[in-house]
């Protein structure tokens, strides 16, 4: 299937998700994420959920960063499709941009180079491992600025599609997707 179709499916799918279910995942999604190999590394980018738009509620994740003494880092769009990235402290002052993404007000950004995981927002992911996001690039770009090495585990309330027909070379493929169900290994 093509990135466009189903970004407008999955979309519309997850309007319908209630906020209570979204948290639920979100904490499905972290106990799965317990049983990865990503724990011996030191800084991990996660997104912070969206209300307006229906996004996995990324509290729980949060928390078990927060648990294991992980450096947390958080995206912030800037100009020209880039994000900047910022560290989440206990007094980062977040305000939501107009899409409903709460966003740290400032703060010294963090190189894409230091990053060891993302967990990417996805709203399809295939077989092999390819997204599709909300197609403006950021994370293509973003994923693009980080080590060959560092780990990027997809998040989806989602399971699994056959494959996404259209995938190109600015691509980067997951590591691991994880869903309500399972974990997927790439
Ligand atoms: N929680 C969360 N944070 C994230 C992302 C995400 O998917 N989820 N991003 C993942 O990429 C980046 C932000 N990406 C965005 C991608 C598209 C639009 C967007 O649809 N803009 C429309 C305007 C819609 C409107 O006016 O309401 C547009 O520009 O046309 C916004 C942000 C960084 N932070
Ligand atoms: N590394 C890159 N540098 C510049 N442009 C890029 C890069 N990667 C992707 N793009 C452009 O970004 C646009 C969106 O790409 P695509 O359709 O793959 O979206 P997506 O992966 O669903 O979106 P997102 O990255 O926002 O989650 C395309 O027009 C693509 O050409």
């Amino acid at each position: 299937m093509l990135k466009k179709d189903l970004r407008i499916h999955f979309l519309e799918k997850r309007k319908s998700a209630p906020q209570s279910a979204l948290q639920q995942v979100g904490f499905q999604l972290s106990q799965h994420a317990k049983n990865l190999p990503i724990w011996d590394l030191s800084v991990y980018h996660i997104f912070l959920q969206s209300v307006k738009k229906n996004e996995i509620d990324t509290t729980a994740i949060i928390d078990l960063l927060r648990e294991e003494n992980k450096e947390i880092v958080v995206p912030k769009i800037s100009a020209d499709f880039h994000l900047q990235h910022f560290h989440l402290l206990k007094d980062t002052v977040l305000e939501n941009n107009p899409w409903g993404i709460p966003e740290p007000v400032n703060g010294i950004p963090v190189p894409p180079l230091k990053i060891d995981v993302v967990f990417v927002p996805l709203l399809a992911f295939d077989r092999k491992g390819h997204r599709v996001g909300y197609g403006k690039g950021y994370y293509d770009r973003f994923l693009s600025e980080c080590r060959k090495d560092c780990l990027k585990v997809g998040l989806s309330l989602f399971e699994a599609v056959e494959e996404i027909s259209d995938t190109g070379k600015q691509d980067i493929p997951m590591n691991y997707c994880l869903t309500p169900e399972r974990i997927y290994s790439f």
